[in-house]
């Protein structure tokens, strides 16, 4: 499993033609760009977490039925300044690194004592934010690294605390039909308190043709929510929007800030600072968009973990909101090489498994409403909203499916009324081998797999003038544990999950994390130099296909 997890993959700098087998649809022009964890070893030091891994961009630009592939590390700080001293010297999620304490690498990296929130790592390797015409590679830190989308180079590094007050912010920010960005973050112990931050970053500013003016500059705070605890915030990966409300789960899987104060002296990484308590709710925050005040309501559900949003609409009075859930955090703890790398089948077993449920939100609450009722009226779920004494509401999910992560939907459909989502199959290990649809409406699914083969997180591309949910084509990246299959993006029908083509690549893939695709066909693949500066694009203010 070293091939897929722990060894570390070469760049692809020039970009490179892949063996088309298929027919490419001719409408499918346009970058699919991903991001992933691809190198976990520096010198003789190794991170011990996969999600400590080193960025490493990878883009398959489609083009007339032709396909070229590239790959690039991001040279963030962090990079650079492991790869200066030839070993880790910045700490990432599972890894605490030790630095020269005679180079100062970060601004404030070695005044731990004196500031109760460390600097952290710009290794942005989890997806890729588009901001207006501009893209950038985020994690869960305060800092976004821009990239060029063509050649992927790495540009400005933005830390998202000179826009907004935030020490950590997701890197799944959902995106309106105008390309708006609304993204969560949370503000550590700021003046006394801990909350999470939803804030808006602009497509476009008014004078965005003007050069060097970020949308950035204009992010705006949408409403903060206090934390139950002060010192012991909610971790998240992801939050849910509707066409008026954001969903934003605060789950008993936390942050211990004290111990993320001492870490650093202690010896201890930072997800040693995070800790899952059972015995604890999990809150539901309704927020609605329009007063961009929490709805007054008090919802709550069992305890849970989850990573990943699927999406969210209204119905009837109602949220509908679904949600890849866990009965804990065993996943993170899986994700350590020394499980990944050394008996991957005996180690790697989730203890807990991923369940796709839906829960629904009242939005009405009848005052009359008898303690114990369910408040839930709609036809198309069993989940319910139990009415309580003390004016709360105890929200029991509809269990839809079992054994699945990395759900992604056709975008078109966020926030609003959908049937299908496109999603990674899991079968009691954490990678996925097959590819699902599953159906909602009928509660069916078909898959994609073939042998030894480990497919990424599917992205769906719709057919333009697309009529139906699910008129258009998945795209996955596949690599092989078998060494004599070369890696290839995999193109699939949305409908039939049929193979529509596959293009091979005969490169050092990685597996990655998440990614978007970029439609247009005015980017010239085989001509790019990776030294060149992006060509000006026409704004049409098109959303990425996130
Ligand atoms: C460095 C760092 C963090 C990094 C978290 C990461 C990198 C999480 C990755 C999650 C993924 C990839 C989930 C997939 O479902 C924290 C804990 C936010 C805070 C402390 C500093
Ligand atoms: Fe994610």
């Amino acid at each position: 499993m070293d091939v897929l997890f722990g060894r570390n993959k070469k760049e692809q700098l020039e970009p490179v033609r892949a063996t088309v087998t298929g027919k490419i649809p001719t409408w499918l022009q346009g970058t699919l760009l991903r991001n992933g964890p691809g190198m976990h070893t520096v010198g003789e030091t190794s991170y011990n977490h996969w999600f400590d891994g080193l960025a490493l961009l990878h883009s398959f630009a489609i083009k007339d039925g032709e396909v070229y592939y590239r790959s690039k590390y991001l040279r963030s700080d962090t990079y650079n300044a492991n790869i200066e001293a030839n070993r880790i010297v910045v700490s990432e999620f599972g890894t605490m690194a030790y630095p020269d304490p005679c180079k100062n690498i970060f601004s404030k990296a070695f005044s731990y004592l004196s500031h109760t929130i460390p600097d952290f790592t710009d290794n942005c390797l989890i997806n890729i934010m588009k901001c207006g015409e501009d893209f950038y590679a985020t994690t869960e830190t305060n800092y976004i690294r821009k990239i060029n989308p063509q050649t992927l180079e790495t540009l400005e590094k933005v830390d998202y605390r000179k826009y907004v007050a935030v020490n950590l912010a997701t890197s799944h920010p959902h995106y309106d039909e105008a390309g708006n960005i609304l993204n969560m973050g949370t503000s550590i112990v700021d003046k006394g308190k801990t909350k999470y931050v939803i804030f808006k970053i602009p497509a476009a500013a008014p004078d965005a043709r003007k050069k060097g003016t970020s949308p950035l500059k204009r992010t705006e705070v949408y409403c903060s929510i206090p934390s139950h605890s002060l010192l012991s915030p909610s971790y998240y990966h992801s939050f849910g929007i509707t066409k008026n409300y954001v969903i934003f789960l605060e789950q008993p899987f936390r942050l211990d800030i004290l111990k993320m104060a001492t870490a650093y002296i202690r010896g201890v990484n930072w997800a040693s600072c995070l800790a899952f308590h059972g015995e604890d709710k999990t809150y539901i925050h309704i927020i609605d968009q329009r007063t961009r005040k929490p709805v007054q309501m008090k919802f709550y559900t069992d305890p849970m973990v989850v990573f990943h949003h699927v999406n969210a609409y209204e119905e009837d009075g109602c949220i509908l909101f679904d949600v890849v859930a866990y009965e804990d955090n065993s996943l993170y703890q899986l994700f350590y090489l020394a499980n990944l790398n050394q008996n991957f089948n005996e180690h790697s077993r989730l203890t807990s498994f991923p369940t796709l449920r839906r829960f629904a939100v009242p939005l009405h609450v009848d005052k009359n409403a008898e303690v114990g009722s369910n408040l839930i009226k709609v036809a198309s779920t069993t989940a319910t909203a139990l009415k309580e004494k003390d004016d709360q509401i105890y929200c029991q999910p509809e269990l839809l499916f079992e054994g699945l992560e990395l759900p992604r939907i056709n975008y078109a459909h966020n926030g609003k009324p959908y049937r299908y989502i496109f999603a990674a199959e899991v079968e009691w290990s954490p990678v996925p081998t097959k590819i699902i649809k599953y159906d909602i409406l009928t509660k069916s699914s078909i898959r994609w797999g073939e042998e030894n083969c480990w497919p990424a997180e599917p992205l769906f591309v719709p057919t333009p003038g697309a009529k139906d949910e699910d008129d258009g084509v998945i795209l996955s990246t596949v690599i092989s544990t078998d060494p004599q299959k070369q890696p290839f993006l995999l193109i699939l029908d949305a409908k039939s999950f049929t193979e529509v083509a596959r293009a091979f690549v005969d490169v050092d893939m990685h597996l990655d994390l998440h990614g978007i695709f970029i439609p247009g066909a005015d980017w010239d693949a085989r001509k790019q130099a990776p030294s060149q500066k992006p060509r000006d694009r026409d704004s049409d203010g098109v959303a990425p296909q996130t």
